[in-house]
C-alpha cells in the first residue's frame, strides 16, 4: 500500500501554484513552496484551511462550513485542476519498483489523503496507473490516514492480513495508520512531513529510495 504525495510523487510544485492562486484570488500574498510543503499530508482541505490561517484568518473563517472557506477551496479546486501534473513528478526508482514488485504478482494500492477529482488522473499522467489494482483517496471513505480504515479497506479487499501487508509512506499519518492497523510501515525520508524526520515516527524500516525496497 503506498502513499502519493512525498512518496511516489513529488507533487509539491503544482499544489503550491494552487495554494498560491487560492491565496491571491482570495486577496491575500502567495507563499510558495516552501510554506506549502509544510501543510501537505491530511488531505486539500486541511492544506487550504492552513494556508488561510497562515495568512491571519480567523478560525470562524476556516471553518469547513463557512462561506469564505467554501469560495477558497473553489479557487484552490480551480487553479489544482490546470497546474495538477504540470510539474510533478515521480522521484527515483519508483517505476523500476512498481513494475518489479507487479512483475511479481504483488497486488498494489494507493492510499492517499488527496481528494479523488485529482488522484486518478494524476496517476495516469504519470503513467503509473497500470500498477495499481485499488486507489483509495482522502474522500474516498468517511475516515483517512492517520485512522486505519482505508488501509483495512484495502486489505479486505484483497482478503489479505496484516502481517501479510506493508505500507509505504513519507509522512507520520502512514506510520500512524498503518500502526492502528497492524501493518508494518517502511518510510521514505525525502517527502514531507510537516518538517520533521520521518525518523520521529519510528517506522519499521526506511528507504533511501523505493529501489531499495525491491533490492536494487
Ligand atoms: O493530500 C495530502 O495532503 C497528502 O496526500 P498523501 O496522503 O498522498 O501524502
Ligand atoms: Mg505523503
Amino acid at each position: 500500500m503506498f502513499d502519493l504525495d512525498g512518496t511516489l510523487v513529488d507533487s509539491v510544485p503544482d499544489l503550491a501554484v494552487a495554494v498560491d492562486e487560492m491565496l491571491v484570488e482570495m486577496g491575500f500574498s502567495p507563499v510558495g513552496e516552501d510554506k506549502t510543503k509544510l501543510w501537505i499530508g491530511n488531505g486539500i482541505p486541511v492544506l487550504v484551511r492552513r494556508a488561510l490561517r497562515d495568512a491571519g484568518c480567523s478560525e470562524e473563517i476556516v471553518s469547513f462550513d463557512s462561506d469564505a472557506f467554501t469560495k477558497a477551496r473553489d479557487a484552490f479546486d480551480r487553479a489544482y485542476d490546470k497546474s495538477c501534473g504540470s510539474f510533478s513528478v515521480v522521484y527515483p526508482g519508483v517505476r523500476e519498483s512498481l513494475s518489479k514488485l507487479h512483475e511479481l504478482g504483488i497486488k498494489l494500492a494507493v492510499i492517499t489523503n488527496k481528494s479523488e477529482r485529482f488522484t486518478g488522473g494524476l496517476l495516469a499522467h504519470l503513467e503509473i496507473d497500470q500498477y495499481f489494482s485499488m486507489v483509495v483517496c482522502g474522500d474516498t471513505l468517511p475516515e483517512r490516514k492517520p485512522d486505519p480504515t482505508p488501509l483495512i479497506h484495502v486489505m479486505d479487499h484483497f482478503d489479505v492480513e496484516p502481517d501479510c501487508a506493508l505500507m509505504v509512506g513519507d509522512s507520520r499519518h502512514d506510520v500512524a495508520a498503518a500502526r492502528a492497523a497492524g501493518v508494518a510501515c517502511v518510510a521514505v525520508p525525502y517527502g514531507y512531513n510537516h518538517g520533521e524526520p520521518i525518523m520521529n515516527s519510528s517506522p519499521d524500516g526506511l528507504v533511501s529510495t523505493l529501489a531499495e525496497l525491491v533490492g536494487e
